[in-house]
């Protein structure tokens, strides 16, 4: 049966996304969306900035746009990937898409900063292998590593899966700086099974990293039903083969202010500034209680982060995992990124120590050049984030617990040090921008067990009084990418809308 009325909690693009497409499907059914801060849009943070200087006697103006959450978007790899772009499709936003070809400097020139404090090269394919300073690791890893023994633990941390497979050279550098970049975390947290379900399977049905990288862990069941719904985004499907990642023009932002339009035209009854205080059973609905009004409601989709949603309800292990928080600082220098930086991503930095990163940098990425930045003045654009595991000594396995600074103008001065050891160039440039961002507990860290969590959460839901009535979205669950977010939504909402229930966890209803 369709519900009357749908309460959808959180108003980030995860929430957006589900009210957008529970309006859409469900015509009959009032959607009201509850969020607790006064805007819509949640970790995505894209602004435009007018920019003027004066450079070799010439006035130069224009404007930029910064990014002080999520910026690019891959598309492959996830669940999500293809529905993100049926939704961009669906939302008129095609036209905005920035694609980043796999040629681009910015998929082939990724960096790790080494200890002496310069840029090491990845390697992107098997001639610049030969020149990589970690020729001699990845060889031995790699050449070792399909003879491992698999482990018979059922999920353990990133790092001890790349110390036992590849050595703990690997797990040391690349490892622990590859989670850095993704979970702002220690890779010793993170559980391996649910950060990188991809490895995990790897070594479950190939017995090795490389063989499953060379064979593929697909059944042929899998690929064929992953190809048909790529083919269902018609010429769009193909195209996307040939990009490493995408960008929208004016930034993600534009993407969540094209849904919070939509919601709104679709007659979805938007509350901002309005958080929940509390949720109780009313009969066969529920009445959902915020700060200024009450909203009897037949389900629930909360996009909550776990954690906030823990005190409402009586339901296992939703504070379970911690979360970082990020230090987010975006400088603009009045400087062609060529005098500063190679063309690139950016670097990640691996786990270090106060020698050698004093400021507990995690990585920088190089703006000007990773992204699509037609038509802006030739400024050099970098974000430094710092903090994540640096700040926080949970589970007490960094070692290096430093205090976070409580105001975002604190980031500023040991952002432009960093820099400015990396970049001597930068020494006396002073920045024509600055936009410091303190984003308190925005990664959740899963950790070791996550999975087996969400299967006694699954069940807990499917077999209590929140049966048929509460649905799980968003980064605290399956994965913490923009596709990720858009996926779980969408899965949740195609469910309720063949007017089936979805806890929105079915994924690990066999997790063992
Ligand atoms: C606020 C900081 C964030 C950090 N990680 C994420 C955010 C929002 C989330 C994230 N970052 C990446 C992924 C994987 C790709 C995906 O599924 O979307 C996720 C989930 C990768 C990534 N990391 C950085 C960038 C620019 C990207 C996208 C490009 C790519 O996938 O190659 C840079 C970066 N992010 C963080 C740090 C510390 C960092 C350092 C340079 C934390």
């Amino acid at each position: 049966m369709t519900p009357k009325h749908i309460t959808v909690l959180g108003g980030g693009l995860t929430g957006l996304t589900a009210a957008y497409r529970l309006a859409e499907r469900l015509p009959s059914t009032q959607v009201v969306l509850l969020e607790a801060t006064q805007r819509l849009g949640g970790w995505v943070d894209s602004h435009r900035y007018p920019i003027q200087y004066t450079s070799d006697g010439k006035d130069i103006r224009g404007e930029i746009v910064l990014e002080g959450g999520p910026r690019s978007i891959r598309p492959r790899g996830s669940r999500g990937a293809v529905k993100m772009l049926k939704l961009l499709q669906d939302l008129d936003l095609e036209g905005s898409i920035r694609p980043i070809p796999n040629s681009h400097p910015s998929a082939r020139n990724r960096f790790l900063l080494g200890p002496s404090g310069s840029l090491q090269a990845l390697p992107s394919s098997a001639l610049s292998l030969l020149r990589s300073p970690y020729l001699r690791d990845l060889l031995f890893g790699g050449l070792t590593e399909p003879f491992r023994r698999r482990s018979l633990v059922l999920d353990e941390s990133v790092d001890a899966f790349f110390r036992r497979r590849l050595g703990p050279a690997i797990a040391d550098k690349l490892a622990s700086a590859m989670v850095h970049g993704i979970y702002a975390a220690d890779s010793r947290d993170v559980s391996l099974r649910s950060a990188f379900p991809i490895l995990h399977e790897a070594e479950r049905k190939r017995g090795s990293i490389v063989l499953g990288m060379l064979l593929g862990t697909k059944s042929p069941e899998e690929k064929r039903s992953e190809k048909e719904s790529w083919d269902e985004l018609g010429p769009l499907g193909k195209e996307r083969e040939g990009w490493s990642l995408y960008g929208l023009q004016g930034g993600l932002g534009t993407l969540t202010s094209r849904l919070a339009e939509r919601v709104r035209q679709l007659g979805v009854e938007v509350h901002l500034g309005n958080p929940v205080t509390a949720l109780s059973m009313k009969d066969t609905n529920i009445e959902v209680s915020t700060s200024e009004n009450t909203v009897l409601t037949s389900r629930l989709v909360s996009a909550l982060p776990p954690h906030r949603l823990a005190p409402l309800v009586t339901l296992p292990n939703l504070r379970s995992n911690p979360l970082t928080s990020v230090g987010v600082i975006n400088l603009v220098f009045p400087l062609p990124p060529a005098q500063v930086h190679p063309a690139g991503f950016g670097y990640l930095i691996p786990r270090s120590g106060p020698s050698q990163n004093p400021e507990g940098v995690l990585g920088v990425i190089f703006d000007s050049t990773a992204l699509d930045t037609e038509g802006e003045p030739p400024v050099c654009k970098l974000t430094v984030m710092m903090g994540g595991p640096y700040w926080s000594s949970y589970p007490s396995t960094s070692g290096r617990p430093m205090e976070r600074p409580s105001n975002p103008t604190e980031l500023v001065s040991p952002a432009l040090q960093h820099l400015r050891r990396v970049f001597p160039h930068l020494q006396d440039v002073e920045p024509v921008l600055i936009r410091p961002k303190l984003h308190i507990e925005c990664i959740p860290t899963y950790l070791p067990g996550h999975g087996g969590r969400l299967r006694e959460l699954h069940e807990a839901i499917s077999s209590g009084p929140w049966k048929h009535k509460l649905s799980l979205v968003g980064s605290g669950y399956g994965g913490i990418g923009v596709n990720d977010c858009v996926g779980s939504a969408e899965e949740v909402v195609d469910a309720l809308a063949q007017g089936h229930s979805a806890t929105g966890l079915e994924r690990w209803a066999d997790w063992s």
